[in-house]
């Protein structure tokens, strides 16, 4: 993230006092970070000072319709900017990384709205959250693949010239097996099986029923209608780690099935964008984000997921980035320093680490800001 020129572009003086919000909309939660607009130049590789961190529920349009997104996304911002002891005459530009965003004219329908809710030249950009995700393991640089695991599940390619590529992220129906939800409902579906004697017998019966608190399978019919949403089924994903992590055979391959179906999303999109070099041997960065892919130190999904690619192409760099869930502290620092080799992340024990889409995406608007207004200066 090197490089900013503060002091010499006059539009670091005009954004002195001003702040950046960076939202990730997910599914199961939504976060907005707030940054200063005039971000001194770095101390360390890649730290940057959050001012503010909230977090609210669902933004996603698919799961919970539009209206309720966008309260959501209004009510995520406005909480941000009161941890931050500021408003929104404050804000200079946000970064809306949100996902079921995926056509032209939601992210149209997007920047309508926002640019009504921030009064004066504020910039606003709207991004798939696989964009995010992808400059939050890279601090803010477009290049590599990303893989996103939470309720669904996206893989999101850019070569270094902007050429991009994705695979699955099209929903359940359309085969995101490897997502949070398409997890949980095949875990739903063997408990199902086995109670009808159509597939083997699963402690994932025991352990789903005690979960949800239900006396047998059968109820797990009126559950399931019940709420079909996408986030409540996603929400048995640990279960089936733990009952596979136990030694339970079918959900060990329900396991075994979505490392399968994450790599090959990877795959995909590596293949498409050449981004292992013409031999496959090149190295490239590989962010690992959400929630399915956040390490278990027994089943660990994402370490299985890189063995799988690593395979196809060993020159793949892992970035898990780590999130550090402190809110309560309303300054801090954000240190990563990726080491090229290895692309490893450390971090000082003596700093809370926290890098995530939702900062992935408040670096997006920056690197913008300040690209839009070198233009402007003409240098
Ligand atoms: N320890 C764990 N191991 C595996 N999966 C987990 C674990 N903890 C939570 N999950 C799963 O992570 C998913 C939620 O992740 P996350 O919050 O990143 O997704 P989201 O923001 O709702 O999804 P999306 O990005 O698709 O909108 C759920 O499916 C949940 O069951």
């Amino acid at each position: 993230m090197g490089g900013y020129e503060n002091g010499d572009s006059p539009a670091a003086a005009a954004w002195e006092g001003g702040v950046i919000l960076g939202v990730d909309g997910g599914t199961t939660s939504t976060v907005c970070v707030c940054l200063p607009a005039a971000m001194p130049p770095p101390e360390a590789p890649g730290s940057v000072a959050v001012l503010s961190r909230a977090i609210a529920g669902c933004s996603n349009r698919n799961s919970v319709g539009e209206n309720a997104a966008l309260e959501t996304l209004e009510q995520v911002m406005m909480q941000a900017l009161t941890m931050a002891n500021t408003d929104r005459s404050a804000v200079v530009a946000v970064c809306l990384s949100v996902s079921g965003v995926n056509h032209p004219s939601d992210q149209q329908r997007m920047l309508d709205w926002i640019c009504n809710l921030f009064p004066g030249n504020a910039k606003f950009y709207v991004e798939n959250d696989a964009v995010a995700a992808l400059a939050s393991g890279t601090m803010g640089k477009l290049h590599g693949c990303v893989l996103i695991a939470g309720t669904g599940s996206i893989a999101y390619g850019v070569t270094e010239d902007g050429k991009v590529a994705r695979a699955a992220g099209a929903g359940p129906v359309l085969g995101d097996w490897g997502s949070g939800y398409g997890i949980a409902a095949q875990a739903l579906t063997a408990v199902i099986k086995a109670h009808d004697g159509r597939g083997p017998q699963t402690n994932l019966t025991r352990d789903i029923i005690r979960k949800l608190e239900i006396s047998s399978p059968d109820e797990l019919i009126g559950w399931a209608y019940a709420d079909p949403s996408w986030a409540r089924i996603a929400a048995l994903v640990p279960v089936v780690v733990s009952a596979a992590e136990d030694g339970d055979k079918v959900a060990n391959t329900i396991l075994h099935d979505a490392v399968q179906e994450l790599a090959e999303s990877v795959v995909a999109v590596v293949r498409r964008l050449t981004l292992c070099g013409e031999d496959g041997k090149d190295q490239f960065p590989l962010v690992l984000v959400g929630g399915v892919l956040e390490g278990n130190k027994k089943w660990d999904i994402s370490g299985e997921v890189i063995k799988c690619i690593s395979k196809v192409f060993p020159g793949v760099c892992p970035i898990r980035p780590e999130v550090s869930m402190r809110t309560n502290i309303r300054c801090y620092e954000v240190y990563l320093i990726s080491h090229c080799n290895s692309l490893e992340i450390e971090h000082s024990e003596a700093l809370d680490s926290l890098v995530e889409p939702a900062i992935g995406a408040a670096l997006l608007a920056w690197s913008h800001l300040r690209k839009e207004s070198k233009l402007q200066n003409g240098s």
